[in-house]
């Protein structure tokens, strides 16, 4: 769906990507005032207020702690444990030392503003978000993967120039060096960010999350009021948004690069770097360009529709993710592991299948739920109108992408070795993250959808299309089709052709059908619609039977679209047919059905107790040299 709603200033389109089935709160005709809007939440995740502050001060702690736990000086796992009680002040000197190191703040602040810099300058298209309980929409500037690829492309310019490599690998060193420092810096900014934005949710009366206004400071700073903050200046540049996908996950791919050219120093050049790190980086690159390159996806996620912007996320995405998710690629820069052949490959094949399910998945909701559905998906619709997918990966599990999302945990884990649990962490967290990101989405699914949401369980594999019972066939309508309907109409012949295994066979344009079915009429045609969605047809014309000396309906064509089969939809289209037949006082109804069309028939035959015409041999001349031919016969 693209719309034309104004743009940002010096941009002429914004696209929008949602489905407007999406709407949670009916607009109202008067403005809602500030706290009808707003509601107040109950401080009920994470446990509450304290297991909000617990987590608030425990995550930073762990940053730190996976980074002191295993590391090139003290090794992996190191033996701070046992050295915690003979820690000396010089021990504490030189720890905050590192982490207050000035340069590595200054790099970090740039870098951010390198960020931002590309945001402003760097072309990308503006596109809408969801619909948001005020109504409006919130628009999102695209470049993150312009922004990814010219970073890629500064660093591997460096790296690959002669003159230049060696410089660049000390470079991109530095930053290995100054990992504590860094961490740090970032901490600075996500906590200054969190609070900056908490506390100007309470100055420009913006909506809030309806997760993150229970009044609870505690609670809600982590949790996060606002839900969508804008600096004042700049009401285009979307915080929550730029944080999730840029900061965070382009400077994790850059820490693994550097993680790389610190292998490379210490084993003497980069055609000794190990396999299990070029390993590592395939794989943390491949999810990484592919969730920039995705970004629109991304406005569909949890974070962007629902949660606030508070710490979690700020911190989040600014420290968890560049400094603990490259941990693998940290580890193998001073603890080279060597896979053989056989080991690697059986990495990259679970990385593939991982990745697989997890793009394959999260593809079909985001086009699903953006209305660009090719492939048919069955779906029941929801009492609150929104629709629920029950076939495809969908249909198979309550969270495929989480699932292929751990797979590939496990594949960026392995090439470790299993010298230390610790390079495991992020299995063992990530489980954990997306067992309470099921349920919190399984509580929110639940208020949203109530018993529906139940019902939509299909974690036992369904083969689809076989969820008949779901759509009610009194919520399907049959109408008489209008010229608007002609490329409905259009897409549903050529999915018949398709179907009859003739692809190319069809070359009715719409304006030949708007002349020959709406203007002069030679045939009618009949729409099954699912609210607005048009999923099946019959296209019919009149005939003549002498014998009868009656008219005939002639049923030319009769489709209904894959996923909505077997719910009675054909029988509803027969049922009209058989009713337009009576008015118009027909005395047959026919049509003709290809011979390997077994399912077809047997409808036909057992359900409707059609006759077959054995004896009849259809004939044809086609187009205008074989038409034309006839004409000879009057010379
Ligand atoms: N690497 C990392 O650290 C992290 C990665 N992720 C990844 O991000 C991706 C997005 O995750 P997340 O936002 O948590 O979850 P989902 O993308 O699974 O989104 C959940 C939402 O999808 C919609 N939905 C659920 N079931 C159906 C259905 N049957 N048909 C249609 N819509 C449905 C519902 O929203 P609605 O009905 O309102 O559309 C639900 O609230 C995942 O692949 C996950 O693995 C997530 C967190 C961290
Ligand atoms: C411990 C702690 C502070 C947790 C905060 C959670 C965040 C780290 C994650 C919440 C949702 C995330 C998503 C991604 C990264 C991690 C966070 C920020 C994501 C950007 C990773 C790449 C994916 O392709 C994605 C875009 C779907 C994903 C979105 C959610």
């Amino acid at each position: 769906m693209v719309s034309s709603r104004p743009a940002p200033p010096g941009h002429k389109t914004v696209t929008t990507v949602t489905a407007s089935t999406r709407i949670d709160i009916p607009l109202h005709p008067a403005k809602p005032s500030y706290e009808t809007m707003n509601p107040r939440s109950a401080a009920v995740e994470f446990m509450g207020p304290l297991g909000a502050g617990a987590i608030t001060l425990t995550t930073p702690l762990f940053a730190y702690l996976l980074y002191v736990g295993c590391n090139e000086r003290l090794g992996c796992p190191s033996p701070f444990a046992e050295r915690l009680y003979t820690v000396d002040a010089n021990d504490v000197a030189e720890l905050v030392t590192r982490m207050l190191d000035w340069k590595a703040h200054a790099i970090y602040v740039a870098w951010y503003a390198y960020m931002v810099l590309c945001w402003r300058v760097l072309p990308g298209a503006w596109v809408e978000g969801t619909v948001l309980r005020n109504g409006k929409k919130q628009v999102y500037k695209i470049n993150a993967f312009a922004t990814l690829l010219l970073t890629t492309g500064l660093i591997l310019g460096l790296l690959i120039n002669p003159a230049t490599s060696s410089k660049g690998q000390e470079l991109l060193s530095w930053m290995y060096d100054r990992w504590l420092g860094l961490l740090t810096a970032a901490f600075v900014v996500s906590l200054l960010q969190a609070i900056a934005v908490y506390a100007q949710s309470f100055t420009t009366g913006e909506l809030l999350a309806l997760g993150g206004n229970s009044g609870n400071f505690v609670y809600d700073f982590w949790m996060g009021r606002p839900l969508n903050p804008t600096p004042p200046s700049a009401p285009y540049f979307d915080i929550k948004q730029f944080n999730e996908l840029r900061p965070g996950m382009i400077l994790w791919w850059v820490l693994d690069l550097a993680c790389l050219c610190e292998q490379s120093i210490r084993l003497g050049g980069l055609y000794r770097v190990t396999a299990s790190m070029w390993c590592v980086l395939l794989m943390h690159g491949v999810y990484i360009f592919d969730a920039l390159w995705n970004e629109t996806s991304v406005l569909t996620t949890m974070d962007i529709t629902t949660d606030g912007f508070g710490f979690m996320l700020s911190f989040g995405d600014l420290v968890w993710v560049p400094f603990t998710y490259s941990l693998q690629a940290r580890y193998l820069a001073f603890h080279p592991t060597f896979l053989g052949r056989n080991g690697t490959l059986a990495i990259l094949a679970l990385e593939a299948v991982g990745y697989y399910i997890f793009r394959v998945s999260n593809k079909e909701k985001n086009d699903f739920r953006s209305g660009k559905d090719k492939k048919n998906l069955s779906f029941m619709k929801t009492k609150s109108g929104s629709r629920l997918i029950t076939s495809g990966w969908w249909g198979r599990s309550r969270h495929p992408n989480y699932m292929g999302d751990w797979i590939m945990a496990w594949a960026w884990c392995l090439p470790t070795g299993f010298s230390t649990p610790i390079t495991y962490f992020y299995v063992v967290y990530f489980a954990i993250l997306l067992l309470h990101r099921q349920m919190r989405d399984d509580h929110a699914c639940t208020e949203k959808y109530g018993e529906d949401w139940k019902e939509s369980d299909l974690t036992i594999p369904v083969p689809a299309p076989a969820h008949p019972s779901i759509m009610s066939i009194d919520e399907i309508q049959v109408v008489p089709a209008t010229e608007q309907d002609i490329p409905d109409i259009l897409r549903l012949i050529q999915e018949l052709a398709v179907y009859e295994k003739e692809p190319d066979a069809v070359t009715a344009t719409p304006e030949l059908i708007k002349e020959n079915v709406f203007e002069k009429k030679y045939a009618e045609c009949l729409l099954a619609k699912d609210g607005a969605e048009v999923i099946g047809m019959a296209l019919y014309f009149f005939s003549f039977s002498t014998w009868l000396g009656q008219p005939g309906l002639y049923l030319e064509d009769l489709y209904v679209s894959p996923s909505r089969r077997n719910a009675g939809v054909g029988k509803l289209l027969f049922g009209h047919l058989g009713r337009i037949a009576k008015q118009r006082k027909c005395g047959r109804i026919e049509w003709r059905v290809l011979t390997w069309n077994e399912p077809s028939i047997a409808f036909y035959e057992k359900r409707l107790g059609a006759h077959p015409q054995n004896e009849w041999l259809g004939e044809r001349l086609e187009g205008d040299e074989e038409i034309g031919r006839l004409e000879e016969f009057l010379q």
